[in-house]
C-alpha cells in the first residue's frame, strides 16, 4: 500500500509541470500554424494541424493520468484512514486494560485518555496524509521550479517570499489552537458527560421524572458559550491574518503576471511561454502554500499526538508476583493489620485483621461508607494496602501471579456490570474460559436461580439484553441480580467467593432460596458476604461489624447477640421493623 501511495504521489507531483510544458508547446504550435497558414504557399490545413492536435491529445492524456493518480491517492488514503484509526484505537484500549483502578480514578489520566480517544482516529492519519501531500507538492514545486528558473531565478524567489508570512502565522496559530484544546479539555469532558446523561436510556428515566432536561441543557449551553467565545476569538484572528497575509501572495502573483506580460510584448517570450509561466507561477504558488500548510498542520498534529504518546507511555504498575501456589496451602485468607487510604484521600481502613479458613463463611456488616467494599477491593488486589499485608495460603497477595489469583477469587460487586450482550454471554463473562459454553451457562443459571426466567425469554439464552441493540430485552433489578449471582457460579475453580449486597433487589422468597443454595454450593469454599439484611448474615460462621474503617465486634450471630453491642442493637432494630 505504501508503495502504491508513493507511486501515485510521484505521478501526481510531476505531471502538472509536464502538462504546463505541453500547454506551452500547444500555444506555440498554434501560433506557428497560424503564421504558416497566412503565407501564400501554405500546406494543406490538415498537415499544419496534425502536430498541434497530437499535442492536444498528449495534454489530454497527461491530465487523465493526473486524475487517475489523484483518485488512486484518495482511495488509498481512505483505506489507510480506516486501518490506522483502528490500530490506534486498539492501542488506546489495550493500554486502558493495563491501567490500574487507581489510575482510572485519577482525573488527570482520565482526561488524557479521553483526549487521546477523541483525536485518535484523525491525527495519526492526518500526519501520514500531510507527509504525502507535502511530498507531492514538493515534487510539483521542484518541477515547476525547473521551468520557472529558466525565466528568472528572481521569479522563484518572489514565489517563496509571497508564501512565507502566511506560513509563519499559521504555525503560530496552530500552537494556540492546541493550547486552547488542552485548556478546555475538562469542560469538554463535562459536555460529553452531560450529553451522555441527556441521551442515554439508563439515565433518561430519572432526567424526565425530575425534569432535569432544561437544567442540564442550560449548563451544556453555558459551557459551549464559554468555549465558543475563546474559539471565535482564535478563529477570527487566525482567518483575519490568513487573509491579510494571503493578499501578499495574490500581490506577488499579479506582479509576476505584469512582468511576464512585459517580457512577452518586448518579444523575449513566446505566447506559449507566457501561458506556461503564468500557469506554473499560479500552480507553483498553490503547491507552495499547500506544502507550507502541510508543514504547519504536521506540527499541529504532532502536538496532539504528543498527548497520545503521553497516555501510551503512562507507567503501569508491574505485576511482579509469580506464585501460583501458596507457601502453606489450606491456610486460607488473612488480613494482617491492614490499613488503607485511597490515593490522595484520608485513611478509610485502620488496622484490619481477620482470618478465614477454607470452607468458612464470613459476613461483613456496617453502615454505609464504613469500608466494606474497600476491603473487598484490597482482597481482589484492585488496590494495595497502604500498611499491613494480605496473605493467601501463606503468601502475600502481592507475590501471587495475577492470573492465578484471579482464578481463585470470584467477586460480584454491588455495581456489577449489566452488559448489553446476549443473556448467555452475560453469564459467560464470569469465566473467560467458558465464555461461549452453553452447558456451563445453564448450569450456572440454575444455581443462580436465573434459569427459569431466561428460558421464558424470546430467544432463551441468546436473547439480547439492554436497549442499545435490536430486540434487546430489559430485566428487572432482581433478575439482573440473579444474572450477577449466576456469573459468580460460573467461576467453578474459584475457592473464594465474594458477594457484595447480592440480594438487595430480590424478593424475600428468592433471597432465602439464594442463600440456602449458596451455602450448599460453597461448602468447601471461603465465602464473604456483605449485606445489610440480618436474615442473610446471621448464618455466617464469622460476622464482622465494621465501623468507620475498624472492626468493632466479631463472632457468630449468637455470640454477638450475647455481647449486646452494636450488632445486637441493629439486629433488634431490624427485627422490630418486621414485627
Ligand atoms: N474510589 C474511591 N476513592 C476515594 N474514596 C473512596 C472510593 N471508594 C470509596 N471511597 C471512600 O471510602 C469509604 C468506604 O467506602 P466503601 O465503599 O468501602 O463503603 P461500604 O462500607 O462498602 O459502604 P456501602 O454500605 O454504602 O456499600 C467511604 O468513605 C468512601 O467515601
Amino acid at each position: 500500500m505504501m508503495l502504491g501511495l508513493a507511486l501515485c504521489t510521484l505521478v501526481a507531483g510531476v505531471l502538472p509541470a509536464v502538462a504546463a510544458w505541453v500547454g506551452q508547446l500547444i500555444v506555440d504550435g498554434v501560433v506557428a500554424a497560424m503564421e504558416v497558414q497566412k503565407t501564400t504557399s501554405a500546406p494543406p490545413l490538415a498537415q499544419s494541424l496534425a502536430p498541434v492536435l497530437w499535442l492536444v491529445a498528449l495534454e489530454g492524456a497527461v491530465i487523465g493520468l493526473i486524475a487517475m493518480a489523484q483518485r488512486g491517492l484518495d482511495a488509498q488514503k481512505s483505506l489507510l484512514r480506516a486501518r490506522l484509526g483502528h490500530r490506534v484505537n486498539v492501542m488506546i484500549l489495550q493500554k486502558a486494560g493495563t491501567l490500574s483502578l487507581a489510575q482510572f480514578e485519577d482525573s488527570e489520566l482520565y482526561d488524557k485518555l479521553t483526549r487521546a480517544r477523541r483525536e485518535a482516529s484523525t491525527r495519526p492519519l492526518g500526519l501520514v496524509n500531510k507527509t504525502f501531500s507535502l511530498l507531492q507538492n514538493a515534487i510539483s514545486l521542484g518541477s515547476f521550479g525547473v521551468l520557472l528558473v529558466q525565466f528568472s531565478p528572481w521569479a522563484l524567489l518572489i514565489l517563496v517570499a509571497g508564501a512565507l508570512p502566511v506560513f509563519v502565522s499559521e504555525a503560530k496559530f496552530s500552537g494556540e489552537a492546541f493550547r486552547l484544546f488542552r485548556w478546555r479539555s475538562p469542560q469538554s469532558r463535562m459536555q460529553m458527560y452531560l450529553e451522555t446523561v441527556l441521551a442515554r436510556e439508563d439515565s433518561i428515566k430519572e432526567v424526565k421524572l425530575f425534569g432535569l432536561e432544561g437544567l442540564f441543557l442550560q449548563r451544556y449551553r453555558a459551557i459551549f458559550n464559554r468555549l465558543f467565545t475563546e474559539e471565535r476569538r482564535l478563529t477570527l484572528r487566525r482567518e483575519g491574518w490568513g487573509f491579510a497575509l494571503g493578499l501578499l501572495g495574490t500581490l506577488t502573483f499579479y506582479a509576476a503576471y505584469g512582468w511576464v506580460v512585459v517580457e512577452t510584448v518586448a518579444g523575449a517570450l513566446t505566447l506559449g511561454q507566457m501561458t506556461m509561466y503564468l500557469m506554473v507561477f499560479k500552480q507553483g504558488q498553490s503547491a507552495l502554500s499547500a506544502s507550507l500548510t502541510a508543514i504547519s498542520g504536521m506540527y499541529e498534529d504532532n502536538l496532539y499526538l504528543s498527548n497520545l504518546y503521553e497516555y501510551l507511555e503512562q507507567p503501569v504498575e508491574e505485576e511482579a508476583g509469580t506464585a501460583t501456589r501458596g507457601q502453606t496451602p489450606g491456610d486460607g485468607l488473612r488480613f494482617e493489620n491492614v490499613s488503607f487510604a485511597y490515593p490522595g484521600g484520608k485513611e478509610v481502613l485502620h488496622g484490619i485483621s481477620l482470618h478465614l479458613t477454607p470452607g468458612q463463611s464470613l459476613a461483613l456488616v456496617g453502615e454505609n461508607g464504613s469500608g466494606k467494599t474497600t476491603l473487598i477491593k484490597l482482597l481482589t488486589r484492585l488496590y494495595s494496602p497502604t500498611a499491613g499485608r494480605i496473605v493467601l495460603d501463606g503468601t502475600d497477595l502481592r507475590d501471587w501471579d495475577a492470573v492465578a489469583l484471579r482464578e481463585r477469587v470470584g467477586v460480584i460487586f454491588q455495581d456489577f456490570v449489566r452488559y448489553q450482550l446476549p443473556v448467555g454471554e452475560n453469564l459467560g463473562v464470569g469465566d473467560t474460559h467458558a465464555f461461549d459454553d452453553e452447558a456451563r451457562w445453564k448450569h450456572a443459571a440454575r444455581h443462580g436461580m436465573a434459569d427459569d426466567f431466561i428460558r421464558d425469554m424470546p430467544e432463551g439464552y441468546h436473547t439480547q439484553l439492554g436497549r442499545w441493540f435490536k430486540n434487546g430485552q430489559e430485566l428487572s433489578g432482581g433478575q439482573w441480580q440473579k444474572i450477577a449471582l449466576s456469573r459468580a457460579y460460573m467461576r467453578e475453580n474459584a475457592d473464594i467467593l465474594v458477594l457484595d449486597e447480592p440480594t438487595a433487589a430480590m424478593d424475600p422468597a428468592a433471597e432465602a432460596e439464594v442463600f440456602s443454595r449458596f451455602r450448599q454450593h460453597s461448602r468447601d469454599k471461603m465465602t464473604i458476604l456483605i449485606s445489610h439484611r440480618f436474615s442473610t448474615v446471621r448464618s455466617a460462621e464469622q460476622i464482622l461489624v465494621v465501623d468507620a474503617g475498624r472492626i468493632i465486634e466479631r463472632g457468630t450471630h449468637a455470640e454477638l447477640l450475647a455481647q449486646n453491642g452494636r450488632y445486637a442493637a441493629l439486629f433488634r432494630l431490624q427485627a422490630r421493623g418486621y414485627q
